[in-house]
């Protein structure tokens, strides 16, 4: 992915990577003074533009969070709304530029107490941001207890408090807002779970930090857009021939066919030349019957996966997916782990999904040891807990910030040698470099049986297609997530691919370069 570009709008910065940058635009000339001034005008701003005048309590906390709620609430009241400010911390052990701006406010500054809950018509959540180090505890906790009962409409400044910025992860509780007016760039707890549900809309705020800072930055997380991958996305080329677009192999089982089915015919869809499904003989006349466009081979009884090591010696089959309906049962398991290490030893593009995955839940060394090509793993979390027992987080360890999904699913493609797609509401696909993405246009509607399969498809397609596994990862995630948008409620996992034309449509229409 050359074309990841260092300051891009998709990169995500952790709290302490916002920390550097906050520092290097101080040493590039543009004060810490300045850039709190700038933050709580956006926040200011934010507010204006989507409530009009009312009764706001600015809850300022004890670190530069509260110093962007001074600045909120100063610039509230001018705009001749009634404003209240409740701070908790001390004086003296403010920073100079939020001591400045709380000597700035002139208004009566109160202690925290949820009777100032009473008339108030809108919440200013200034307490905790990037400096939260653990859970809120005392007079902040009982205030988010009755912000959650009284259902108040609430603007957090930078997260809503009690988010990890990082993680994504609630320490303690969280009240939930309305609007998030973030700084400079996402972070990537606004955009995992749980944070991302607490977040309500995201605004973020140019406050003046130069671009250039983010070049000093080893940054490696993006959240998913087309403007990562876009450029390498391998549209027909227009004197090309079906092989130019890459055969993919599917590997189906006997019992549960549908979702072989899903991942051939969606490979199909996103545009790969061929695809072929080799199933066991005794379903391939379901098989044979049911597909058209997707041509079926034979695999023998007892000798299912020799026959499809030698369609493996065809190098034309240049991708390859196992899961999707392979088979766990019994002798299914050996057979599908048979499978998966014949495909691996050929070093080509290959897709694990579901069963192909939980084949080596006794053994996942002999998997990863196997892994030597491009490989894409599209564990859901369950699948992951089996496959990395020791990465997944275990009750003990649940509470550890660096158990978040960005960590589990970088350390899963460190230990796999394969690119991760760890699924879920906010997908995140990992690469054994380091480099992350977070997805973020997924609906809900995307939760429903033979999905996945048909994200294994996609990604499938694209590999065939010559795409490298972390840009075909990448854009299956999000063609998957723009695909369920695009047929929303109702949806079945049948529909996806029927559908994939016109988001393609639109897609080409956007990014194509002429
Ligand atoms: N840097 C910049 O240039 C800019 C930064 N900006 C703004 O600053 C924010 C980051 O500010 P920050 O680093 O001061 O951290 P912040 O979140 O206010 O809290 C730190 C304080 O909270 C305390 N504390 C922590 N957890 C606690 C708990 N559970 N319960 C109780 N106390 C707890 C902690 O105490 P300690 O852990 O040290 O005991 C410390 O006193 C950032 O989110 C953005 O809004 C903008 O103005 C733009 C320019
Ligand atoms: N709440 C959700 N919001 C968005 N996408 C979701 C949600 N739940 C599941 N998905 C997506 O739906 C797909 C489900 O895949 P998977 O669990 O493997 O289902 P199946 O095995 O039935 O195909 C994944 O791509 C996942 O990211
Ligand atoms: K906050």
């Amino acid at each position: 992915m050359a074309h990841m570009h260092k300051q891009y709008p998709q990169l995500l910065l952790t709290a302490s990577e916002m920390g550097m940058a906050d520092k290097s635009a101080v040493v590039a000339g543009v004060p810490v003074m300045d850039l709190m001034a700038a933050a709580g005008k956006a926040v200011a701003d934010a507010v204006l533009e989507r409530w009009s005048t009312c009764s706001v309590l600015v809850l300022c906390g004890p670190g530069n969070n509260g110093g962007d709620g001074f600045v909120v609430a100063k610039l509230l009241q001018a705009a001749g709304w009634s404003v209240r400010l409740a701070f908790m911390g001390s004086v003296e052990k403010l920073s100079p530029e939020a001591a400045c701006f709380f000597h700035a406010w002139q208004g009566e500054v109160e202690e925290y107490s949820v009777d100032l809950l009473e008339q108030t018509d809108l919440v200013i959540d200034a307490m905790f941001g990037a400096g939260l180090t653990r859970s809120l505890e005392g007079k902040a906790r009982d205030m988010v207890d009755a912000l959650i009962e009284r259902e108040i409409p609430i603007c957090a400044v930078d997260v809503p408090s009690g988010i990890d910025g990082t993680t994504g992860a609630v320490l303690g509780k969280v009240a939930p807002a309305e609007l998030t007016v973030t700084f400079f760039r996402k972070k990537p707890g606004h955009l995992l779970f749980p944070g991302r549900g607490l977040c309500g809309e995201l605004v973020v705020a140019d406050i003046g930090i130069p671009v250039t800072v983010l070049d000093e930055l080893n940054l490696q997380t993006w959240e998913n857009s087309p403007e990562l991958w876009y450029r390498d996305y391998p549209w027909p080329r227009l004197d090309g021939h079906k092989f130019h677009r890459g055969h993919a192999l599917v590997f189906g089982g006997e019992n549960i066919t549908g979702a072989s089915r899903l991942t051939a015919r969606s490979a199909m869809r996103i545009g790969a030349g061929l695809v072929t499904l080799a199933a066991p003989i005794k379903a391939w006349a379901v098989y044979a019957t049911a597909l058209t466009g997707v041509m079926v081979a034979k695999l023998e009884q007892s000798q299912e996966a020799e026959d499809f090591e030698e369609l493996l010696l065809d190098t034309r089959h240049n991708a390859i997916a196992v899961g999707p309906g392979a088979g766990l049962a019994g002798f299914e398991s050996i057979r599908t782990r048979k499978i998966v290490l014949a495909a691996l030893i050929t070093g080509r593009a290959t897709v694990l999904d579901a069963d192909a995955l939980s084949a080596f839940a006794n053994d996942p060394q002999t998997l990863f040891d196997a892994i030597n090509g491009p490989c894409v793993m599209t564990p859901h979390e369950g699948e992951f807990a089996r496959l990395f027992p020791k990465i997944n987080k275990s009750p003990e360890i649940n509470n550890n910030l660096a158990d978040d999904k960005l960590t589990r699913a970088r350390l899963a493609a460190k230990q796999s040698g394969a690119v991760v797609v760890l699924k879920g509401a906010d997908t995140v696909i990992a690469s054994p470099d380091g480099r992350a993405i977070i997805n973020s246009n997924a609906p809900a509607d995307l939760a429903t049986g033979g999905s996945g399969d048909v994200l294994a498809g996609f990604i499938l397609g694209l590999l065939a297609q010559g795409m490298s596994p972390f840009d075909a990862a990448a854009a299956a995630v999000w063609m998957h997530g723009e695909v369920g948008n695009e047929v929303g409620a109702g949806l079945i996992a049948e529909d996806l691919p029927e559908h994939l034309p016109k988001v393609l449509a639109v897609f080409k229409r956007q990014y194509l370069s002429p």
